[in-house]
């Protein structure tokens, strides 16, 4: 049984003092979003306020919303990188995030290095991690840079290398930031062709992405968020049509 399940969730961000010049502009509907102290100074940002989102085998969530309403910062609190504030995080499930290109890549190893390393990390053992290696190193089409350092790799090449290691170790629950659309056209559509596939290995993904074309490949599922709040959650098209609306007419 694979599933997580948050409940009630608040996070804000404080701020720190150096930052936190400026009055409250009266009226600006922004500052709902920016805790002020007595003294009208921001003291803290609002990024998410009384989050509830269940997510049961099979779903692949996408998480739509304008600039800052919250999409990252729920991504950091599902995979375990942020606590909230309040509420309750329930994971049942073993997590692998691709938020952050860098996250769980060591820049001096090689790919097949960091192949290693990875494998090991998520509990393979070294003759798994053998048998998976040309499957990762196909998928990629990193060909002999695997046997270079990463830090000499491009951004869209270490995503090849982390999706494509993160996919084939299949995790139960996987969290995707919108980089993943960094990829060149070609990659995205194998990406999204795994994706797809991926969940019927009775997996969980919730992705955060700007780009409705993909959400519309790979999704079941889509939450959009609104300062930090669940404004519509349900099918993709019903959900993506609402959102649009609402796009052309602010
Ligand atoms: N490190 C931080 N310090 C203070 N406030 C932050 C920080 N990171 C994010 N925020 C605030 O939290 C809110 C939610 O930000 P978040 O990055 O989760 O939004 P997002 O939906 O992912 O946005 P985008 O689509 O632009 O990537 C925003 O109001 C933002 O200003």
């Amino acid at each position: 049984m694979v599933r997580l399940d948050l409940t009630n969730i608040h996070l804000n961000y404080p701020l720190l003092a150096r930052s936190a010049s400026g009055m409250k502009a009266e009226g600006d509907v922004e500052s709902s979003r920016i805790v002020y102290d007595k003294n009208g100074r921001p003291r803290a940002v609002r990024a998410l306020s009384g989050i509830d989102l269940s997510v049961g085998t099979g779903e692949r969530v996408a998480l739509v919303g304008h600039n800052g309403s919250g999409k990252t910062t729920l991504l950091h609190v599902l995979a375990g990188l942020l606590p909230p504030d309040t509420g309750t995080v329930s994971i049942e499930g073993q997590v692998t995030s691709l938020i952050n290109i860098n996250l769980g890549i060591q820049a001096q190893a090689t790919g097949h290095a960091n192949i290693t390393l990875r494998g090991l990390a998520a509990g393979f053992s070294r003759k798994q991690i053998a048998e998976k290696r040309d499957a990762i190193a196909n998928f990629s089409e990193l060909g002999p840079f695997l046997d270079l350092p990463v830090e000499t790799y491009s951004a869209g090449m270490r995503m090849r290398l982390s999706f494509a290691i993160a996919t084939t170790f299949t995790p139960e629950i996987l969290i995707l930031d919108e980089w993943l659309s960094t990829g060149d056209a070609s990659f995205r559509q194998k990406a999204a062709d795994r994706m797809r596939t991926f969940s019927q290995a009775a997996s969980i993904i919730v992705l955060a992405s700007h780009s409705l074309p993909l959400i519309e490949q790979v999704c079941s599922r889509v939450v959009w968020l609104d300062s930090g709040r669940v404004r519509m959650d349900g099918d993709v098209a019903a959900v993506l049509d609402a959102y649009q609306e609402a796009m052309a007419e602010a």
